[in-house]
């Protein structure tokens, strides 16, 4: 089996992402947690730039890593300097990291037009700085910037810098797709090419990596390419964080490598945790997970056709290209307009419910749930409701409370803000109670009446919060009024449930969707205590 090494740029060249940053604190609980995966390389920052990365180096002196080396990234002396003299050079060498990466130039319009250098000059800066580190008995990885624009424009110059890198005594090459901008055919011709120039020269124990942006959403599919083409690197952030498009998304990249192209890189148990570890560097960065993001993304694996449901039950190899489970995520389906009635029977099996006894079978039920979808209900989205009405529809619904009526009130006068207050009338079991309370608006209002109700009998209900409440207005259809579709998430210590509700009026809406969320909450209690 081919050996891949896996390098992660997430807290170089991910912060380098519009609107991602890491605190130095952030980044240790990163690279803890990227050594814990498996990671082969982590590159921490750019110590010569701020003084968060140089403290992150600071802090990653005391850290002991069971698999990864932690990697410092800088630039090549700047022209006109000895390696003594550069500030960059120094910082990386006092970083206390084992392994550097220095990028150089490859491409002569960087050399002439941008850094106003000779190319002869160029060829030193990268032989001299890669020498220098080397004798600070540190590991070199060189990343050649620009390296296909570079081979592109002037072949001759862009395999000289890479020989200039080599004579200075690194031996890992990275073939850098710095703009984004190349197709994988030529990332693989110009591997190809690149690698038989090297093995014409013969350099003992040389290897090379790739470094791809996402520019024209390649970057994945390059770095793969590289690896077909010969390369043994990859580098690339987890999410595809990074400077404009972002970078090769190792999220992809690892189980590609991994699964598909049999490469030793990761053991079976630290694959099955890229999913945690895309979650919790998203969480950390405070950035929303892709739901699409292929392998880890929630519908990585969610199937909604009902073709699709109908088949995967017979065999999941129909509509899926691999095991969920290989990289921690898990099979889904979801019931909406689009479902027939195998959605219904996983769904219905999977909430460990039977379908009752009431003769209602899954045709009758998708149809109404089609009809609801069409009434502006989106039962993907709200989980719980979906179960409630599959309880209703097959006459196994037990209510835990009854609305007898509620008035909200809004006052708002010049002198204060907004002040809501909400009065409820319940029935439960037989006995009615009448309850009073305020809220920041009418929803929490409504919310805190409804609890204060509750709560007397109910006691568990103090576990459960309203942790988000999204209000979307739906086209009227056939002439109606616009309607609104109010979903509301909900959390207690170990789930999170959404609900929905519709209707042509805000407060009624919320008020189905805040009902659900109550009833759904006290049902799964008594289920679990039934276990
Ligand atoms: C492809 C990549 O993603 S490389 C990484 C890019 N990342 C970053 O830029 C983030 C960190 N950068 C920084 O904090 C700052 O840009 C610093 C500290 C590195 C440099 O700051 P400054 O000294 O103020 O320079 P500034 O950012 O304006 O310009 C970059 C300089 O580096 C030079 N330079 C660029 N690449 C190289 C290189 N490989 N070797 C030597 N010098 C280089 C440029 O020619 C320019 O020189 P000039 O000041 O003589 O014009
Ligand atoms: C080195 C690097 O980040 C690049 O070339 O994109």
């Amino acid at each position: 089996m081919e050996k891949a090494l896996l390098y992660d740029t997430t807290l170089r060249d991910g912060m380098q992402g519009e609107n991602i940053f890491f605190s130095p604190e952030d980044k240790v609980k990163i690279a803890r947690r990227l050594d814990d995966a498996g990671i082969h390389y982590i590159e921490g920052g750019w110590p010569g730039s701020n003084p968060g990365a140089q403290h992150f180096f600071e802090l990653a002196k005391k850290m002991e890593f069971k698999n990864a080396k932690v990697t410092a990234f800088g630039s090549t002396r700047r022209q006109g300097k000895t390696c003594e003299q550069d500030g960059n050079l120094q910082a990386l060498i006092n970083s206390g990291a084992p392994a550097i990466t220095i990028f150089g130039k490859s491409w002569d319009l960087h050399v002439e037009s941008i850094m106003q250098n000779t190319k002869e000059e160029n060829l030193a800066m990268i032989k001299q700085s890669v020498a220098y580190l080397l004798s600070h008995d540190k590991e070199v990885i060189y990343d050649a910037e620009h390296f296909f624009d570079g081979y592109k424009a002037n072949p001759l110059y862009a395999l000289k810098t890479l020989e200039a890198a080599v004579e200075g005594g690194t031996r890992c090459l990275v073939l850098c797709d710095t703009n984004g901008g190349s197709m994988p055919c030529e990332i693989d011709t110009i591997t190809r090419a690149t690698i038989d120039h090297f093995k014409k020269i013969d350099v003992p124990g040389l290897i090379f990596g790739i470094h791809c942006h996402n520019d024209c959403a390649m970057a994945v599919a390059n770095s793969i390419n590289a690896v077909h083409a010969g390369a043994t690197m990859v580098q690339g952030t987890i999410n595809g964080y990074g400077e404009r498009c972002g970078n090769a998304d190792l999220t992809a990249v690892i189980p590609i490598l991994a699964l598909k192209m049999n490469r030793e890189c990761i053991s079976s148990e630290n694959l099955a945790k890229i999913l945690n570890l895309s979650r919790f560097i998203s969480e950390t960065a405070n950035v929303p997970p892709v739901n699409s993001r292929p392998f880890v993304g929630k519908s990585a694996f969610a199937h909604k056709g009902g073709v699709h449901v109908s088949a995967i039950m017979k065999n999941p190899l129909a509509y899926e290209h691999m095991a969920p489970e290989l990289v921690g995520n898990k099979r889904r389906v979801i019931v909406s307009e689009q479902s027939g009635k195998s959605n219904i029977e996983y769904k219905a099996k999977e909430m460990g419910m039977n379908m009752g006894k009431s003769g209602v079978n899954g045709h009758q039920i998708v149809s109404s749930i089609k009809e609801l979808e069409d009434d502006g209900f989106e039962f993907d989205a709200a989980e719980a409701s979906l179960k409630l009405i599959m309880e209703k529809l097959t006459e196994q619904f037990v209510p835990y409370f009854e609305l007898e009526s509620f008035r909200v009130t809004v006052e708002k006068d010049k002198e204060r803000p907004c002040c809501s207050h909400a009065m409820i009338k319940i029935k439960v079991d037989k006995e009615t109670e009448i309850t009073a309370a305020e809220g920041d608006g009418p929803v929490s209002a409504l919310d805190n009446a409804l609890r204060k109700a509750l709560t007397k009998i109910f006691p568990q209900i103090n576990d459960m919060r309203l942790v988000d409440f999204k209000v979307r207005v739906i086209d009227g259809k056939d002439g109606t009024d616009a309607k609104v579709r109010v979903l509301i998430e909900s959390r207690d210590e170990n789930n999170i449930f959404s609900t929905i509700g519709v209707s042509e009026d805000i407060i009624e809406a919320s008020w189905q969707a805040l009902a659900d969320s109550f009833q759904y909450k006290l049902s799964l209690d008594d289920q679990n205590k039934a276990k």
